[in-house]
């Protein structure tokens, strides 16, 4: 049986590669990977302005105590024929451009104004309350690297520079299929031996959520020529193909043989728990994952393997398509030692000592009820126990892509 570390570093690395490159305008960029890097076009702040809503004094602050408000600037005014002079404020409002000679802002809750004479209650600092033209980013310097994920605060930062559209890489076709002369559609009147469809419908709707161009290709039944004929048609237009299924060692798991037929294929033993096994491979240019029929062993694989290899086609370094763990301490032990990883479905809650995990009941890999209540997969290493209090990693269920 394979690590799970060691199967997921060998995925990502055979999976590198160079995807195709579209202009695109921003706000379609949303979680998709850029393909260039961008440069920061303006100084940020723009112009030296206000960081609250109060008064710019002028000059020289030292022995002024009173000053005549002499101007008013709000956001979106000009200031530039405004020139304070010591003794002299402006009313103004935050994100306001400060008047040229303004020493310092001070917020209006530390003030007194009668008439047109302003009076500080507290002590001023030269500068405070002033946002410096370029203080955050200057002109020319890089504003985002190639490879960065657009997520919407990218997508807030690229329109503060007045960028409307980007390069990224190419959203991915992604065909997914189940496999089972047992599946039936949620709509479709049970009989004997069927059941519903649990696993096209979980890989769907996660992947909705994703940027990318997701296809149904329904139910393949256990049939080779049907299942060879549906994968080569979808290999025609898909960048990823993903079955769950019939990949354990039954005569009736035909998929890998007929993605052996029509392409390559690796087949794992992952030492892991649920989803031992595991396959992958490629049918042309469409990369293909097999994820195990057990309803839990495929939100299992897909989370922890197939997900992270998503980010890597879509564009994303390895190093950073890697679901990060979290640890947290656990409310329960683990007594018995097996040979395979488990992925344990927990209750994920915390308080002033951290985050702590509580085991749920029925962790069955075809017990898919218990992944409502779950919001976490607890990682127990192979061969190990585990004591009330440990620190243990743990992997949100947050059905991110
Ligand atoms: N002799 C062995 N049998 C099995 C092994 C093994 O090593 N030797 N491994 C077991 C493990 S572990 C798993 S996980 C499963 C994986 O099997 P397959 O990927 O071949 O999946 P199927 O046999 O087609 O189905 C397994 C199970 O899941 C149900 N299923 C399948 N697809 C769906 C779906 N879309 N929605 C809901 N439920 C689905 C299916 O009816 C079966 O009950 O193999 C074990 N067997
Ligand atoms: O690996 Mo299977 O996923 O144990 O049920």
């Amino acid at each position: 049986m394979l690590d799970y570390y060691q199967a997921l570093q060998e995925l990502l690395e055979k999976l590198s590669h160079t995807p195709k490159v579209v202009q695109t305008d921003l706000l379609q960029a949303t979680n998709l990977v850029l393909a260039e890097d961008i440069a920061v076009q303006y100084n940020a702040p723009l112009f030296d302005n206000s960081a609250m809503d109060g008064y710019a004094v002028g000059g020289e602050l030292a022995g002024c105590d009173e000053w005549q408000i002499v101007e008013r600037v709000a956001a979106g005014d000009s200031a530039e024929n405004i020139v304070l002079t010591t003794g002299q404020a402006a009313r103004i409002f935050t994100g306001a451009p400060v008047p040229k000679g303004t020493t310092a802002v001070i917020q209006q809750e530390s003030t007194i104004v009668e008439g047109n004479v302003l009076k500080a209650t507290q002590a001023i600092k030269k500068d405070q309350n002033i946002r410096y033209c370029g203080e955050e980013l200057s002109k020319g310097g890089k504003l985002l690297t190639a490879q960065q994920r657009l997520t919407p605060a990218a997508i807030a930062l690229l329109a503060s520079q007045g960028y409307n559209q980007v390069k990224v890489y190419k959203p991915l076709t992604i065909y997914v299929f189940s496999t089972g002369n047992e599946l039936i559609e949620p709509n479709q009147t049970l009989s004997t031996g069927k059941i519903y469809d649990a696993n096209r419908y979980l890989l769907l709707s996660w992947l909705q959520q994703s940027p990318h161009q997701i296809i149904d290709g329904g139910i393949l039944p256990d049939n080779q020529q049907q299942t060879v004929l549906a994968l080569a048609e979808a290999s025609k237009k898909a960048d990823v193909i993903i079955t769950s299924g019939g990949v354990s060692v039954g005569e009736e798991d035909h998929v890998r043989a007929a993605i052996l037929q029509l392409g390559e294929l690796v087949f794992w033993k992952l030492a892991i728990k649920p989803g031992k096994p595991f396959a992958w491979g490629n049918i042309n240019n469409s990369k293909v994952f097999m994820l195990p029929g057990n309803p839990v062993s495929s939100l299992v694989t897909f989370q922890q393997l197939v997900v992270p290899a998503l980010r890597v086609i879509a564009g994303e370094p390895a190093s950073k398509a890697m679901i990060k763990p979290m640890m947290a301490k656990t409310k329960f032990a683990v007594n018995k030692v097996q040979p395979r990883r488990e992925f344990l479905r927990i209750g994920l809650a915390n308080d002033e000592a951290g985050f702590w995990a509580e085991r749920l009941e029925n962790q069955g890999s075809a017990m898919l009820a218990t992944c409502i209540t779950a919001n976490a997969l607890a990682e127990i290493p192979a061969n190990a126990t585990v004591n009330e209090n440990d620190l243990i990693k743990i992997f949100p269920l947050d059905y991110k892509v």
